[in-house]
């Protein structure tokens, strides 16, 4: 109680800040590398509003893989009894992404419960020719984890075991299956949590966020998964387990395979199990939510967090006033500050309540005195940080209610991160709906999304690839989280040089070498 005491004095003093415990209800930049502004085809791709996509990110024609017949079912249904599925009124939402943006049009849909039976479907499907799209949660943003046709749904859904946890080493092994807020709760319980944390954690499983190398809410802190993931059991296309499950934090003997199917989207192998090594749980936590009136002073509240948080930091997120726009109307959350231009959520984590919120006390006070924040709240309790956290983690959700998403991802330096979005709303003028930015400052990963009231095939012309153009010139990814999948995978050399391509393609052969792997997915249209 002691951190509002001082709060109180410190609002006295600056009269800005609300320390509450309780919240209220012409560009045309050509690339110098990558021929793929066009595809080879353009080509028709049925989407879920029935329309015909002339994008770079439409679905290619369907590769010649076999088609299901009866003795397939026949076999997968021996294998599964009763977890091979064909009703189309179940299939449905296992086709559709959950943007609803892209659609396939499988009719299986197989659910294994253990590694041996995903080894025996690869094994028959690889032998027979049929295309495969493994599924976790079905949450992503880029289209990868729905089929483009007919592929078998291979779904993670009954893999939800958790294998053994020490609580020595804090290291977690469990099936693909699991979902990351479940993992979370059995963490909790014995004093431990898992290194990720994301908006979709209540459907999302930890085999999808593996496979897509999820960045989410905690990576400034603990990092990517490409460090906390110490081990895979991998399921290769044509059956063979790769018994990768390592659990120790260690181990240089060779190549680290595992690394190869991190952020593979499921093109490489199916992963089936994972090992990870989970932080303690923090004995207190503090989220503050503070405004800004400029990107700049943002910026110099983060240095300056930082500077004085230091290891207690866990996360520095932003948003900017539109997103706020877009969470009043659609959501009818209450916008806990007075109104700002720029939002931040920081949080802190450590293991002394007293120091945590000595150190955030003197934070806040410098940004205040020196105007760089000018209003905010924090919060200690748990619901008040859920709610605190709802302002930033609900964003995707409010946009969803707002029309048509068109949806970037970009990792550039900090500096010129919001220029992008400031660009995009200067040449978009009227065309958009809304133009919003919000994300990962502390990772430097910005959330572009551009809305409008339908899909507007002229808009999305004025959109791309102007924003990857944009991003390539100042040597940014044009995903730095979500993914390539479905939908940008044609743009993956604005972000990666022709050789390192090539040689993606060739380690998909090697690995795949049918392609029946969550085809049409990551790797672009020339190389596979
Ligand atoms: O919807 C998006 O564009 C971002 C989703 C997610 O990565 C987030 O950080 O909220
Ligand atoms: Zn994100």
């Amino acid at each position: 109680m002691a951190i509002f005491e001082r709060f109180t004095r410190l609002k006295s003093a600056s009269r800005f800040l609300q320390y509450t415990t309780a919240l209220c209800p012409a560009h045309s930049w050509a690339p110098t590398r990558g021929p793929l502004l066009r595809p080879a085809g353009w080509i028709q791709h049925r989407c879920v509003h029935g329309e015909r996509s002339e994008a770079s990110s439409a679905a290619p024609p369907r590769r010649p893989f076999s088609q299901v017949t009866p003795a397939d079912l026949d076999f997968f249904r021996q294998l599964l009894p009763g977890r091979a599925i064909t009703d189309p009124d179940v299939l449905e939402s296992s086709n559709v992404d959950w943007l609803k943006s892209v659609k396939g049009n499988s009719e299986v849909l197989l659910r294994p419960k253990t590694t041996d039976e995903v080894s025996r479907i690869l094994s028959y499907c690889n032998q027979r020719n049929l295309a495969v799209s493994p599924q976790g949660g079905n949450t992503g943003l880029v289209g990868g984890s729905v089929p483009v046709f007919d592929e078998i749904i291979l779904s993670t859904a009954l893999m939800n075991q958790i294998l053994t946890f020490d609580s020595i080493s804090g290291i977690l092994t469990c099936q693909a299956g699991c979902v990351l807020e479940s993992l979370s709760q059995y963490l909790e319980e014995q004093d431990f949590i898992m290194p990720l944390d994301l908006g979709a954690k209540g459907s999302c499983h930890i085999g999808g966020n593996v496979s897509t190398n999820a960045g989410g809410l905690r990576l400034l802190r603990y990092g990517s998964l490409r460090g906390t993931v110490l081990g895979l059991e991998v399921v290769l296309a044509d059956g063979r387990v790769l018994n990768c499950l390592a659990t120790l934090r260690k181990d240089n003997t060779g190549y680290d395979l595992k690394q190869l199917f991190i952020g593979s989207e499921g093109t490489l192998g199916v992963i089936t199990a994972v090992s990870i090594l989970c932080p303690r749980k923090p004995k207190s936590v503090n989220v503050a939510f503070l405004g800004c009136s400029s990107f700049q002073n943002l910026l110099e509240t983060f240095q300056a967090c930082r500077g004085m948080l230091g290891e207690i930091l866990s996360a520095f997120e932003f948003l900017d006033a539109s997103c706020m726009n877009l969470l009043e109307k659609h959501l009818k959350l209450t916008n806990p500050i007075t109104e700002s231009p720029f939002y931040i959520v920081i949080e802190t984590a450590g293991s002394n309540a007293a120091h945590d919120e000595e150190k955030l006390h003197n934070f806040l006070e410098k940004v205040m005195t020196s105007s760089l924040v000018t209003d905010g709240t924090v919060a200690t309790e748990e619901a008040k940080i859920k709610a605190l956290w709802s302002m930033r983690e609900r964003i995707t959700e409010a946009l969803r209610h707002d029309g048509y998403t068109y949806k970037y991802d970009i990792s550039l330096s900090v500096e010129k991160i919001y220029d992008l979005v400031t660009h995009m709303r200067e040449r978009l003028g009227d065309r958009a709906q809304n133009v919003v930015g919000y994300g990962h400052i502390g990772d430097g990963n910005l959330h572009l999304n551009i809305t409008s009231p339908s899909k507007d095939p002229a808009l999305l012309a004025a959109i791309e690839p102007y924003v990857y153009e944009w991003t390539s010139q100042y040597q940014g990814s044009i995903s730095a989280e979500h993914g390539l999948g479905l939908k940008k995978r044609n743009y993956i050399y604005y972000s990666k040089t022709p050789e390192a391509v090539t040689l993606m393609g060739n380690i998909k052969a090697m690995l795949d070498p049918k392609g029946i792997l969550n085809p049409y997915k990551t790797l672009p249209d020339d190389i596979c």
